[in-house]
């Protein structure tokens, strides 16, 4: 069968700010009250949507969701009119109100667990809808997440969306990001390798920073999604590197047809794993970046791993990757040498995406993979792939309605809140999705 992979880009909402809202993710700590500016963000991130669709690479969009959160504000005792919830909150408890002004959907890598038709027992695409347990701030897109998805596949004959697991930390997903589907063409079952930090039942901890995803939360979305029991695999991350902020494995590992580009130090009983997957998959290559070359410190600080690995039409392979990666030397010189050697990947390709790293979302966390039949690509909502048009529709969309500069004090002005809502009303009616948001029912 005929299938592609689809990345839909999820686009940084007009919030986007620095909050520091994600203990064990060092770029979110480390630039907590930094000045934001969300309309870069957003440019930064269709750019790299637009500069892909150009190449010929199929490519959708996920928008933003609304923004301060007014009703897990409500639900955290704030009362009155929209604007007194917003007020109340900024005057009693300025980080709660962050924490529901986050535009953290943008990394939509953690927005749903894909699984293509050709690995469900069904013969429909399923999603999982990620509970994001771990950060108070995450676990409240999931509801919003669910909507948008089901606008975007709407067809239920071809398309399975499932609500979140239960939000409780024995089931903490986040989705894409722990998951890799390896395998031949897109079109053939694949081997889908469901990477998680912590089981409950038996295994140590990391010591320093939390374990988002546990292996009950794969275990269980593997069965949602209805994964052909023959096509499952369960790996466990490595706690060590944990601990030293790959919170989630796209921050260490990141995958495409038979390859594997991971670190050196991405999974426990790393040699037993790679044995495995060459066992089951045809013409298996792992790219095992060792410590002696690039550190786990410069993985994270640079995301090397965190890069889109993408097939052109001829087969070879493209990694798409932030400009952090070219102003280190010992991954940009590593990455050089790649290219030389006997791999599939021959190019290279760097993007601007500042705004969103410094949050800790590279080129990978901003995209969902979702591997789909020709049939299925029809099936999708076509308002949301981006061209030529919805391009510039959107610059200029951005353009009105986002700002060039945002900080924490900021979110108390009520006039942000209104200019969301008018803004994402908006929309809405550019990508056709009808009524997703809470304030539009
Ligand atoms: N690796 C992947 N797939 N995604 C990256 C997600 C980054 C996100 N950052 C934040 O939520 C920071 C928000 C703040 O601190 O303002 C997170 O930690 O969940």
């Amino acid at each position: 069968m005929n299938a592609w992979e689809v990345n839909f880009d999820g686009l940084p909402g007009l919030t986007h700010h620095y909050a520091g809202l994600s203990f064990g993710n060092e770029a979110s700590t480390r630039n907590q009250f930094q000045v934001s500016n969300p309309q870069r963000a957003a440019k930064q991130g269709l750019l790299k949507m637009k500069a892909l669709a150009d190449a010929g690479f199929k490519q959708g969009i996920i928008p933003p969701q609304a923004r301060p959160n007014v009703s897990v504000l409500r639900q955290l005792g704030f009362d009155g009119s929209d604007e007194q919830v917003v007020a109340k909150v900024a005057a009693q408890a300025p980080q709660l109100l962050s924490a529901a002004s986050s535009a953290s959907s943008m990394w939509v890598a953690n927005a749903a667990t894909v699984a293509p038709s050709a690995d469900t027992l069904d013969g429909r695409v399923h999603l999982t809808v990620a509970n994001l347990n771990n950060k108070f701030h995450r676990a409240t897109e999931a509801p919003t997440t669910e909507a948008l998805l089901r606008a975007i596949f709407p067809d239920e004959s071809r398309f399975a969306v499932h609500r979140a697991l239960p939000q409780v930390a024995m089931f903490g997903d986040e989705g894409a990001a722990n998951h890799n589907r390896l395998g031949g063409d897109y079109g053939q079952p694949g081997l889908q390798l469901f990477v998680y930090g912590r089981d409950e039942r038996q295994e140590t901890q990391p010591q320093r920073y939390p374990a988002r995803q546990t292996l009950a939360a794969s275990e269980a979305v593997a069965r949602l999604n209805q994964v052909n029991p023959s096509q499952l695999l369960f790996a466990r991350q490595n706690p060590a590197v944990i601990d030293q902020g790959v919170f989630h494995n796209d921050v260490i590992a990141v995958s495409n047809r038979q390859v594997l580009f991971c670190h050196q130090q991405a999974f426990v009983n790393q040699p037993a794993l790679m044995t495995e997957l060459a066992r089951r998959i045809p013409g298996f290559m792992p790219i095992e970046v060792p410590t002696a070359r690039v550190t786990v410190a410069d993985a994270v600080a640079t995301y090397l791993f965190n890069s889109q690995l993408l097939s052109t039409p001829d087969g070879s392979m493209l990694l798409v990757l932030p400009a952090e990666c070219e102003t280190n030397p010992r991954v940009w010189r590593y990455l050089n040498e790649l290219l030389e050697r006997d791999n599939p990947i021959n190019e290279l390709k760097v993007f601007d995406l500042r705004e969103s790293m410094a949050n800790g979302g590279g080129p990978a966390c901003l995209r969902l993979r979702v591997v789909l039949t020709d049939a299925e690509y029809r099936a999708v909502n076509p308002s949301v792939l981006m061209n030529d048009t919805l391009f510039a529709t959107l610059n200029d969309w951005v353009d009105r309605y986002y700002r060039d500069r945002l900080t924490q004090s900021d979110l108390a002005d009520p006039q942000l809140l209104r200019e969301g809502r008018e803004a994402l009303d908006r929309l809405t009616q550019i990508l056709q999705l009808g009524s997703v948001y809470d304030f539009q029912h």
